[in-house]
């Protein structure tokens, strides 16, 4: 598993563009018939990938977490971006369309992703993202439609959007991890603004659905100085608690959010508006 170490505001100016990609963006998420990990040391976040293309994936355990399974010390949020999957968390089957979420509570034991079919077109694409738990909270499905949704922005400032929340206060508990998605409506192409941070939480984006002739100029770094990352197709931000993350892409595109950390207050934002960014 590549470890990636948490990083200081203050190590930003220093860093080129290759620099800030090696640091903050995961380009290879999904790679067929494989379960991905990045542990990053910001609130000791895994996030990955599996994409069973045809098979059966079992979530292994890594040695850098030493534990003898994955979940052990671990809760887990798996949100499906692919064709429809199933899940089975120690023996129990939960059917995925694209969009459900999966929350798999801390002990749980063997998790297994697969197709939901041999015959379907577009293969299951499961986003992982894990964080350290201190109680076992139940595993829990949500399908589309189900979760918490939020209608934001307006077509005038090209950010109108829809957020689905899943894993969060009001819908499926758990320790720490928050997560749900965005989908950004045809003709909006900004995310998150006004810009926040939240030095309390952790955030990652995993962008998807971006054409493959498009990209999202994801915005990162203190807001009195950013810079930013050229994000193609199902690639991820992880942004440090101190970092803005908003962005602007060149079609419409759609994104998992995910957090974990201090608390899991959704709307514990420190917003920054746009005229006093640089
Ligand atoms: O479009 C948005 O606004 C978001 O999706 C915001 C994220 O959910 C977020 O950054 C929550 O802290
Ligand atoms: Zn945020």
């Amino acid at each position: 598993m590549e470890q990636r170490y948490a990083t200081n505001p203050e190590q930003i100016p220093g860093f080129d563009t290759q620099d800030l990609r090696d640091r903050y963006l995961v380009e290879k998420v999904f790679i067929p018939g494989e379960v991905t990990a990045i542990y990053t040391h910001q609130d000791r976040i895994v996030l990955g990938g599996a994409e069973p293309a045809g098979g059966e994936l079992v979530l292994p355990t890594f040695d850098e977490l030493r534990s003898d399974f994955f979940l052990q010390r671990r809760e887990m949020g798996v949100l499906n971006i692919g064709g429809d999957g199933v899940v089975t968390v120690d023996g129990t089957t939960y059917q995925m369309p694209s969009t459900a979420c999966l929350y798999i509570g801390r002990g749980a034991r063997e998790v297994v992703f697969s197709d939901a079919t041999a015959e379907q077109e577009r293969g299951a694409q499961f986003y992982l993202f894990s964080a350290p738990a201190h109680a076992d909270y139940p595993t829990m499905l949500v399908l589309p439609g189900e979760g918490t949704v939020r209608e934001l922005g307006d077509q005038k400032t090209s950010n109108r959007r829809t957020l689905t929340q899943y894993i969060h206060e009001g819908g499926i508990r758990s320790c720490q991890v928050v997560m749900g998605f965005t989908r950004l409506h045809e003709g909006s192409m900004w995310n998150t603004m006004p810009a926040h941070t939240h030095d309390r939480r952790t955030e990652c984006y995993l962008y998807f659905d971006i054409p493959e002739d498009a990209r999202v100029f994801h915005i990162m770094g203190e807001p009195e100085r950013t810079r930013h990352l050229v994000v193609a197709d199902r690639q991820a931000v992880i942004s440090p608690s101190w970092s803005l993350h908003c962005g602007v892409g060149t079609a419409a595109y759609t994104f998992v959010w995910a957090m974990a950390g201090e608390n899991q207050f959704f709307d514990d934002m420190d917003t920054h508006p746009v005229t006093e960014i640089r």
